[in-house]
Parts: C-alpha cells; structure tokens; sequence
C-alpha cells in the first residue's frame, strides 16, 4: 500500500477524525479575543479602514504564492527574491516569530492551529502581514542579488511575494478589499505522495513543530477543504498562474520565471 495510503488509515483509526469538532469548538471565541486583542499594542499598527485598502494596488504588486504543504513555496520564493528583489512574506514565519515572541498574548493559540493544521483566525496574520508590508516599505528598497535594478520600487511601489496565503476565503476577501488587492497568484501543484517525502525531507532539520505525520495529514485535509476553495475563486477572476512543481528545484524555478516576468508585464501594461 502507498506510504500516504497506510497513514491516512492509520490516522484515521487513531484519532477518528476529531479535527473540525475541535476546530469549530474553538474558532469563534478565538477569533473574537484576537480581534479584540489587535485593538491593543502587541501586534501594532493603524488600524485597517473597512472602506478602502491600506495600499495602492496602482503601487504595490502582490503576489500570493499558494499550493500544498511543502510543495515548495518558500524555495522558489527564495528564488524569485534572488532575482526581482520581492520582499518575501511568509505568513507561516510570521505567525512562528509572534508565536516565539515573549508575552505575545497568541503565541499559545498560534501553536495549537499550527500543530493541529488549521488557520489561525485571520484578524492576527492579516495584521502581521499589513504591519511587515509597511515596515519593508518605510526602509530602503531591497536590491536583488543578481540585479542592482531596484525596478518595481521606484516612487514608493514596492512588490511583495506573500507566500502561504491566503489559505482561507475570508483572508482572501478581507486582504483584498481592506489591505491590498492582489495581482496574481502563484499557485504550484503537485502530487500528496510528493509534499509527503519533501515534508519528511525537511522535518529532518527544520524543527518545525508540524513537521510530524500526523500534523501533515491534518495540514493535506485543510489544504484540500479550506485553502482549494480560494484557489478556485481566484482561478474565476482568471488570476491564477498554475506551475507544475513536480520537477526539480530549477526545472520548476524555470517555468516560474516565464510565468512572472509575463504577469508583471501584463500588469505594467
Ligand atoms: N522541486 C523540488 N524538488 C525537490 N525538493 C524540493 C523542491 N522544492 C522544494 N524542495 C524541498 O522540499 C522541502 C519543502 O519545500 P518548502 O519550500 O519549504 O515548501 P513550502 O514552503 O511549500 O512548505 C524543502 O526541504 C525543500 O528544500
Ligand atoms: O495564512 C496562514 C498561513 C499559515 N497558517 C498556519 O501556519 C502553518 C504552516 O504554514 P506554512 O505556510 O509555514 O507551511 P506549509 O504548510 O505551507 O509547509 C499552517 O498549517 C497553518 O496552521 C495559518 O494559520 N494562516
């Protein structure tokens, strides 16, 4: 029987699925304490306007790169800031530094969703990443490695590869309506079998928490239930850039260049 196959099964018997009682039990009430807690200092900033975004879409290019756990966002991100100079935004590392930051009133709640593969509630991540998306714009301009164009920076624009959202309809809705309006997605596909042996690739030196076999399979099962839908509503507006990530690290970074560089251009038209 495929690897995959054997956990799902095992899993199952294991837990008998108590994933989304525990999820629905919680959400509501937590949702509400961040909400409220954002109110206070502990993740500052101004605080979002309900009618118009924070940012100019006229200005800022946002990318969302999304596809399954360990797929290989972040790597090809890593890439693409390499060669564009994007700030990467990772709201996986985001929610993991508030998570680590002493007296953070979420960093309890933020371990329990992670290592339980949901969604944090989108009031914290989508004020952690307004919060980095100011603070990357009131510095310097990044200048990419193999270029020292600062182009896309020029006039207070700047770009933004935000990686790992959203995974969830309402950030979609709110990032986009309150904060940003996105440009485009990168959304990568590949197979489970496949994220399952680059995810036990990486558990074995990134000390990631949810980096186990049981939070990989509750994270697949959110990433098919929760997060697909928002693939889909984008792939509706025609703004969804598809790239195959079953190839290797440059086979994909490859096809990812020509889909960038012919979304960025479009945009610029
Ligand atoms: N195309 C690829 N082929 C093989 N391994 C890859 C590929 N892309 C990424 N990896 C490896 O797989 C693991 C997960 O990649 P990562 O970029 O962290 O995924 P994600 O951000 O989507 O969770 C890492 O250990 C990475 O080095
Ligand atoms: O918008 C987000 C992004 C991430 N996460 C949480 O952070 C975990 C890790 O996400 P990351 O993108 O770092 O890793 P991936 O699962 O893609 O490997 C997810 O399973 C979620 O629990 C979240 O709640 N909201």
């Amino acid at each position: 029987m495929p690897v995959l196959q054997e956990m799902k099964q095992a899993t199952a018997k294991a837990d008998g699925n108590p994933t989304e009682v525990t999820a629905s039990q919680h959400v509501t009430s937590i949702a509400d304490q961040a909400a409220a807690a954002t109110q206070s200092t502990t993740i500052s900033g101004n605080e979002t306007e309900a009618a118009s975004p924070v940012f100019d879409k006229s200005k800022i290019t946002v990318i969302f790169v999304l596809g399954g756990p360990g797929v290989g966002k972040g790597t090809q991100c890593e890439k693409l800031v390499q060669d564009y100079g994007f700030v990467h935004l990772s709201a996986g590392d985001l929610l993991r530094a508030e998570q680590a930051r002493p007296g953070s009133e979420f960093g309890e709640m933020i371990s329990r969703y992670i290592r339980e593969g949901l969604i944090v509630p989108q009031e914290v991540t989508i004020k952690l990443l307004e919060n980095a998306m100011r603070d990357a714009l009131s510095k310097e301009p990044p200048v990419s490695a193999n270029s020292s164009s600062r182009e896309g920076w020029e006039g207070g624009r700047g770009r933004f590869l935000i990686d790992g959202f959203p995974r969830k309809m309402d950030q979609a809705v709110t990032f986009d309506t309150q904060v940003c309006e996105s440009t485009f997605i990168l959304f990568f596909s590949c197979t489970e079998e496949v994220m399952l042996e680059r995810l036990m690739e990486r558990a074995k030196t990134s000390g990631r928490e949810d980096d186990n076999q049981e939070s990989i399979l509750k994270r697949f099962r959110t990433f098919t239930e929760t997060s697909m839908p928002v693939v889909n509503y984008y792939r509706e507006q025609n703004k969804v850039v598809e790239v195959d990530a079953k190839d290797t690290i440059d086979g994909v970074y490859a096809k990812v260049k020509v889909a960038v560089e012919k979304s960025l251009a479009a945009k610029h038209q």
